[in-house]
């Protein structure tokens, strides 16, 4: 029935070349059908419950300096007052053959979300499990709206909500208002900008990838330690770990020379601290924008050359690679500026200061509450939300 239904949808409204289509969810009341007609006609419109769907083509330009064009055919689908299960049986008809959710939610009132989060759990993995997403995860928008209201939930709040329902999954949470005609004041253009980049990111991710399997180097003790024990969350663990990484320093190659190793395949290990070192290195010899390109482009070639199978053929993995990428930059961007490396200049720093800082200042900025926040997130978190506070701002320069 479902099938047939969507087949009859899509030959009905086929979507044109370029267009992504994007479901609108999410319970009554919560702004669904405003947001579709601000997005369409740039005005408020006064709305009744919507039966059935309402469909629009929608042209969203992203913030500068991108200024990227993303067309969209944005299905708003009403649930007709009929609850959370009738409007997860509704997305089981839509959602197949969309490129991404967006799930609205009203931030006064988020006691209906607990009761359909397993709802959109059980979902979701349907939907991963149609062929056409055989490689990727839908992304998935939500939007905390309503939050100029007093009684609003905060945005942290919303977003630990979802976070285990959505673990692992290619999601943003943004706080909008829709209140006025201005996208920027009303939360929405960040919020479009942080799906376009998704919708990228969607394209190249594997959903298979993990992180590097560590083939620690024989010297390094912690590979003694039974894996049963090992929790990367205990700060001891931590502050273990980040002392081998310091000891390692002193033995490494220079920098130069850990360089043409890597450019001929040929590291003498393939673990996080090759990688931690390898972002390091290239972030601040090429800047951030240049330099994450060529972390991209040079992990892929290392992976496919590798001729000793240090990487035990791993597939590259865009995301985990950003996820390190955006870690490394944010410890660099919270280095004293007494031992911050120019950046940019084409030289290639020690990395053994920057190891040190982050041993030897376990309450300053990387170790600090703010900083552990940001450096859980992909378990806690959505990587997305990495992604979208740093990365959104220079998508138009990649
Ligand atoms: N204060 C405030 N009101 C909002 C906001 N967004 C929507 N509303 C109001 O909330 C009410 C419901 O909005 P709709 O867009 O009809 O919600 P919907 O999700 O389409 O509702 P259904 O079609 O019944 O599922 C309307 O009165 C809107 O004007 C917002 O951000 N702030
Ligand atoms: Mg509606």
């Amino acid at each position: 029935m479902a099938s047939t239904l969507r087949s009859l949808i899509e030959r009905i409204y086929p979507s044109a070349r370029g267009t992504h289509r994007v479901v609108i969810g999410g319970l009554d009341y919560t702004g669904k059908t405003t947001l579709l007609y601000l997005l369409k006609m740039n005005e408020l419109v006064t709305t009744i419950p919507s039966i059935g769907f309402n469909v629009e083509t929608v042209d969203i330009t992203t913030s500068p300096p991108g200024n990227k064009q993303l067309r969209l055919d944005m299905w708003d689908v009403g649930s007709g007052c009929g609850g959370p299960s009738l409007m997860i049986r509704m997305l089981r008809w839509y959602l197949p053959g969309a490129k991404a959710l967006i799930w609205m939610v009203d931030s006064t009132d988020v006691r209906g979300e607990e009761a359909i989060k397993e709802g959109l759990q059980v979902l979701l993995s349907d939907v991963d499990a149609l062929p056409e997403m055989a490689d990727r995860h839908i992304p998935i928008l939500i939007l905390a709206n309503k939050s100029d209201k007093p009684n609003a939930t905060s945005l942290d709040d919303i977003r630990i909500l979802f976070s285990t329902a959505l673990r692992g999954r290619l999601f943003g949470v943004f706080s909008t208002s829709l209140t006025s005609t201005d996208l920027k004041a009303t939360g929405v253009q960040a919020a479009f900008d942080w799906l376009f980049l998704a919708l990228e990111i969607a394209d190249t991710t594997r959903k298979s990838g993990s992180e590097p399997a560590p083939t620690v180097a024989p010297a390094v003790a912690v590979a003694a330690i039974p894996s049963s024990v090992h929790n990367p969350r205990d700060p001891s663990f931590l502050a273990k770990r980040l002392g081998e990484w310091l000891q390692r320093t002193e033995t490494d190659s220079p920098p130069e020379e850990f360089m043409q190793q890597f450019n001929a395949f040929d590291l003498p290990s393939w673990d996080h601290y090759a990688h931690i070192r390898l972002a390091f290195l290239i972030l601040v010899y090429h800047g951030r924008q240049n330099g994450k390109n060529i972390v991209f482009s040079g992990i892929q070639s290392y992976l496919a050359n590798n001729a000793t199978s240090q990487t035990n053929a791993r597939k590259f993995h865009f995301t985990m690679t950003y996820f390190w990428i955006q870690i490394v930059h944010f410890g660099i961007q919270n280095l004293p500026p007494n031992i911050l490396p120019p950046l940019g200049t084409s030289v290639y720093p020690s990395t053994d200061d920057f190891f040190r800082f982050l041993m030897v200042n376990p309450h300053g900025a990387i170790m600090s509450a703010t900083a552990r926040e940001e450096m859980v997130l992909p378990d806690g978190k959505p990587l997305p939300s990495v992604v979208a506070r740093d990365a959104v701002q220079g998508f138009g320069e990649k």
